[in-house]
């Protein structure tokens, strides 16, 4: 397909989109009595099992979308993006963060240059480097060991590691590993997170890591700046050559900082900020925590999905089959929502403040914010249900890639792209929002669950162990979204007639299953590249850009604008103006408010 042909002109979409028709009259309880229709959509690579079954979808439903990623080129698109030609084309960029975690001897070019060679040569560089920290040879500027790490970044340079950290966590090789250490995620400016942060380290064994593709990231260098002065005002300016160190593709900027070039582990513009994880922005502050053997496993788990997604043919290719995100985009349902139930894994992460749990304000919250047009388009919901996949990071990889309005040329999309990722860890859900999933919206889902627990508990007495307790839920939930429960069966349970239309299911709910053998760092690697790869073929697919992110510039060019009138305000007097009536009004209070709060305060930092 030439790229300037919108993919909503093509014939494969218009007969999945009068296909949807047929579609509406099937019912996932009458689809799932045919095991041969649901045999076939059962998928499974090294111990990983996909079941998309529950997908509101028959076989010619499949075959349709394989016609339809014909259509996209989405096989030529795939090896386009493997063999580092600028995909990116808004940014002129490749796009090859499965560069770095392919194998030593891997071939990988990028504008005619093998890049693994410079890859491994900065992950050797991490590994001696945190194996000095580790060890106690490398000591900060009082001779003490650097036991905690404050890892400094926001966004990419955040979530990704955020996420693997917490899925470590509770690996009983990563406790081993860490024992005695603490990795510290700094990425808000409010100085609340700074004080949370450093509450309880000593700067004299504490190494902060600053990690940042531009080093420009306003958050990230005000954070940054801010524990500079917390290690140089402890332990003197000469300090921070042992205390601090970098990360960034900008390793002129680093210098500029005060951080010593030597000390600074360098990626490239061919990674994107969200699909960094792999790259010294994850690799080095984990590697400092958990020991680099530990995260070569995380890398080559990912290597190996990176193998499966480029070989395999689409029938059987798991980041390829599960994206059915494309055929909800079919108006098959008003749904509002890709919500990642957190299926059935053990030690997860909490960290569903940020991934849309990131900022635990802009979470779960985001379906109350949106304006009613958005609950008119279909969407996903991804339901995991074990703890350590903060939704933040999989939100900022799905909603940054795909939520695009234009196609790869700038031509504005007659359908809408992009999913709304949300979710929640375990059974947490069930106690809350599924209750919407059950009987409000239609909101597909995918759970997420692992066979082997991290932390198996077993109570003598108990009927089952308390991860067969949790994984009951994560197989149950699928089949009550898909039946549901009709007015006969409530009759025949003695319902009281008033309020069987209250205890009425209509089912028909989709889902995908995803079954992990375990949760160890390789499995964890893996399940990082399904999601990468599923997302860019969901965005392949819909003919976008799902590499870059024009969309976040604009909030960060206002907030410029502000901060000139609240220096200019506080330290001239000078009025607020060049803003509408509403933020005037909210500015003038604000620093109403405050105006007893000295202009030209010394420095201070946060006590708690
Ligand atoms: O790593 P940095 O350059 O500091 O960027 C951090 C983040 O900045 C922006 O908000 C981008 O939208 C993100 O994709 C990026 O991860």
């Amino acid at each position: 397909m030439a790229s300037s042909i919108i993919i909503s002109d093509t014939q494969p979409w218009k007969d999945l989109k009068a296909h949807v028709e047929d579609i509406k009259k099937t019912h996932l309880r009458d689809l799932l009595t045919d095991d041969k229709r649901c045999q076939s959509m059962f998928l499974e690579f090294d111990d990983i099992l996909l079941d998309y079954s529950r997908q509101q979808a028959t076989l010619e439903t499949i075959q349709k979308l394989l016609k339809l990623a014909e259509a996209a080129s989405l096989k030529d698109k795939i090896n386009r993006m493997y063999s580092g030609e600028h995909i990116n084309s808004t940014e002129n960029r490749s796009v090859l963060h499965v560069a770095l975690r392919a194998s030593r001897d891997a071939v990988i070019e990028s504008d005619g240059k093998n890049v693994v060679p410079e890859v491994w040569k900065v992950l050797d560089n991490i590994q001696e480097f945190s194996e000095r920290v580790r060890n106690g040879s490398w000591v900060g500027a009082t001779g003490k060991a650097l036991k905690d790490v404050v890892a400094i970044g926001i966004g990419g340079s955040f979530l990704g590691p955020l996420f693997v950290h917490t899925a470590l966590q509770t690996d009983p090789e990563a406790i081993e590993s860490a024992r005695g250490r603490q990795l510290r995620f700094l990425a808000n400016v409010d100085p609340i997170d700074v004080a949370r942060n450093i509450t309880g380290l000593n700067p004299e064994t504490t190494l902060v890591v600053v990690v940042s593709k531009t080093f420009t990231t306003a958050e990230t260098m005000l954070n940054a700046r801010t524990l500079r002065e917390w290690i140089s005002s402890a332990l003197g300016p000469s300090a921070v050559a042992k205390h601090m160190v970098a990360v960034s593709t900008n390793l002129k900027l680093v210098e500029q900082f005060g951080i010593d070039p030597n000390n600074a582990f360098a990626f490239w513009d061919w990674v994107g900020g969200r699909y960094s994880v792999c790259s010294a922005v994850g690799v080095l502050p984990l590697s400092l925590q958990y020991g680099f053997s530990v995260i070569e496993k995380f890398l080559s788990g990912a290597s190996s999905i990176d193998q499966h997604f480029y070989s395999q043919p689409f029938e059987s290719n798991i980041p390829v089959s599960a994206p059915f995100q494309i055929f909800y985009t079919f108006e098959l349902y008003c749904t509002c929502g890709s919500l990642l139930v957190q299926a059935c894994a053990s030690g997860f992460v909490e960290h569903m403040e940020c991934f849309i749990s990131w900022i635990s304000c802009q979470s779960e919250c985001l379906f109350d914010l949106f304006p009613s047009e958005i609950f008119n388009r279909p969407s996903y919901l991804i339901v995991k249900l074990w703890r350590s996949w903060p939704p933040t990071f999989n939100r900022q990889v799905s909603m940054e890639s795909n939520g695009k309005g234009v196609s790869i040329d700038g031509v504005p999309l007659p359908f809408e792209a992009g999913e709304i990722d949300f979710g929640e860890p375990g059974t947490n859900g069930q106690h809350s929002f599924y209750q919407l999933i059950h009987q409000g919206r239609v909101i597909p889902c995918d759970f997420i669950g692992v066979v082997k627990s991290q932390q198996p508990v077993f109570l003598k007495g108990e009927v089952v162990s308390n991860h067969d307790e949790l994984m009951s839920n994560y197989f149950a939930q699928p089949d009550a979204l898909a039946y549901g429960k009709t007015a006969d069966q409530l009759q025949k349970e003695n319902v009281s007639p008033h309020l069987i239309p209250h205890k009425t299911f209509s089912g028909n709910r989709p889902s995908l299953s995803l079954l992990l053998p375990s949760l160890n760092a390789y499995n964890i690697g893996q399940l990082l590249a399904i999601y990468e790869h599923r997302i860019a073929v969901e965005g392949f697919i819909w003919g976008i850009n799902s590499f870059d992110q024009w969309g976040v510039e604009l909030g960060k060019s206002l907030a410029t604008q502000v901060r000139k009138q609240l220096n200019a305000s506080r330290t001239k007097q000078e009025p607020v103006q060049g803003f509408n009536f509403s933020t005037t009004t909210m500015l003038n209070r604000y620093l109403q408010a405050s105006s007893d709060i000295p202009a030209d305060l010394p420095t201070s930092l946060p006590k708690i």
